[in-house]
């Protein structure tokens, strides 16, 4: 069965955006990366709880106000910090 052109043209735009996706979030972890140093230099905790709690807030509403599932986008977060967290660990 051949594949519509719309449909092509749709997994293009979506390829295209997870590239974005991924830069962005390779991005954000050499940022975390370079945090994860300074905590060590300074013999900070790996993980700020008060510093989680106001991004999470932040992020529900920046879903709410895209549209986004705030539940899909606190687990989507959670994960990203909690990833970080272990990177902070381990440096
Ligand atoms: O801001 C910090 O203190 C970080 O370590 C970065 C970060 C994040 O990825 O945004 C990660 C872990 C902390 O618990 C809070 C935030």
């Amino acid at each position: 069965m051949s594949v519509p052109a719309e449909l092509i043209a749709l997994r293009e735009q979506i390829d295209a955006l997870d590239q974005q996706l991924f830069v962005l979030l390779a991005e954000r972890f050499q940022v975390t990366a370079q945090v994860g140093e300074l905590k060590k230099q300074f013999q900070l905790p790996a993980q700020d709880l008060a510093r989680e709690s106001a991004q999470l807030q932040k992020i529900q509403r920046l879903a709410s106000e895209t549209g986004l599932d705030p539940d899909w986008a606190l687990r989507f977060q959670r994960l990203i910090l909690d990833e970080v967290v272990i990177q902070h660990q381990q440096c």
